[in-house]
């Protein structure tokens, strides 16, 4: 273990507890299990280490108050790199790390998925596989079918999205995050907004679908947001004004 990685997040490591938030504990209360050294990233260019529209425009808006210059993977000509890890943190170290080394500047990947509790958590770090076309492309009306008739003999409706975000530096140093929002799934889906698996997903205590919201709403509580605001306590200042 690097000297400099005492903390147990420094890395972001793969295979390790990244720093989490959801509904139950509060997003960004500022950990008390927080590590007190983090990496912050300075004003300057940043990768958008994405290859999803959706995301891309979720996580430019939040990273857009501090100042930074935003540029996407795609935008340089990245290349997508194979997602091998069984952890979404795992998978957004690969990305962020692929795309800082590529460019040469510090990257913000972001690893999502969806969870259904009566399908043992799945399809979870595999959601954007189960959209995959044979040839090609995805559909996600047809994820959200397969997702559905899986789960629709099971009384349990519980349901979750999970983000993890991770930045990483040209030398290899990585910061990761992790967010949640709990809910449950609906069928047929509902709304045209959002994307992906939104329009399947009713968060608790609501009762449109994340399709349905307006997309401010949604941010307000993603588990996009929520692991960004952990991001943003331990890694970012807000440019003084
Ligand atoms: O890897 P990158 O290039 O970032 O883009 P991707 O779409 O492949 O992203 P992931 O590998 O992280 O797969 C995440 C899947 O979960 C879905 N997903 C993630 N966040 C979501 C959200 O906020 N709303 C709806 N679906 C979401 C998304 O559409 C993908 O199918
Ligand atoms: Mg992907």
């Amino acid at each position: 273990m690097p000297a400099d990685d005492r903390s147990g997040a420094g890395r972001g490591g793969l295979n390790r507890p990244a720093n989490a938030a959801d509904d139950r504990s509060g997003a960004g209360r500022g950990g008390l299990d927080r590590p007190a050294r983090q990496r912050q990233l300075a004003p300057g260019r940043l990768v958008l280490a994405s290859h999803n529209a959706g995301k891309l425009r979720e996580v430019a808006a939040l990273v857009a108050p501090f100042g930074m210059q935003v540029v996407s993977a795609g935008e340089l000509g990245l290349p997508e790199p194979a997602e091998t890890e069984d952890s979404f943190i795992g998978n957004a170290t690969i990305k962020a790390l692929a795309a800082a080394r590529a460019a040469g500047l510090p990257a913000l990947a972001d690893d999502s998925g969806f969870s259904v509790a009566s399908l043992g958590g799945g399809p979870g770090v595999r959601t954007a596989d189960w959209a995959e076309l044979p040839g090609g492309g995805r559909d996600y009306a047809m994820a959200m079918a397969k997702v559905a008739a899986l789960a629709e003999p099971h009384a349990d409706r519980s349901a979750w999205f999970t983000c993890a975000l991770v930045l990483a530096w040209p030398d290899g140093h990585t910061e990761g995050f992790e967010g949640k929002v709990q809910g449950s799934w609906v069928a047929p889906p509902r709304g045209e907004r959002g994307f992906g698996y939104d329009p399947m997903f009713v968060p608790e205590g609501g009762a449109e679908t994340f399709g349905e919201m307006d997309p401010a709403e949604k941010h307000r509580i993603s588990h996009r947001a929520r692991a960004f605001a952990l991001l943003e306590a331990a890694c970012l200042a807000r440019p003084a004004r």
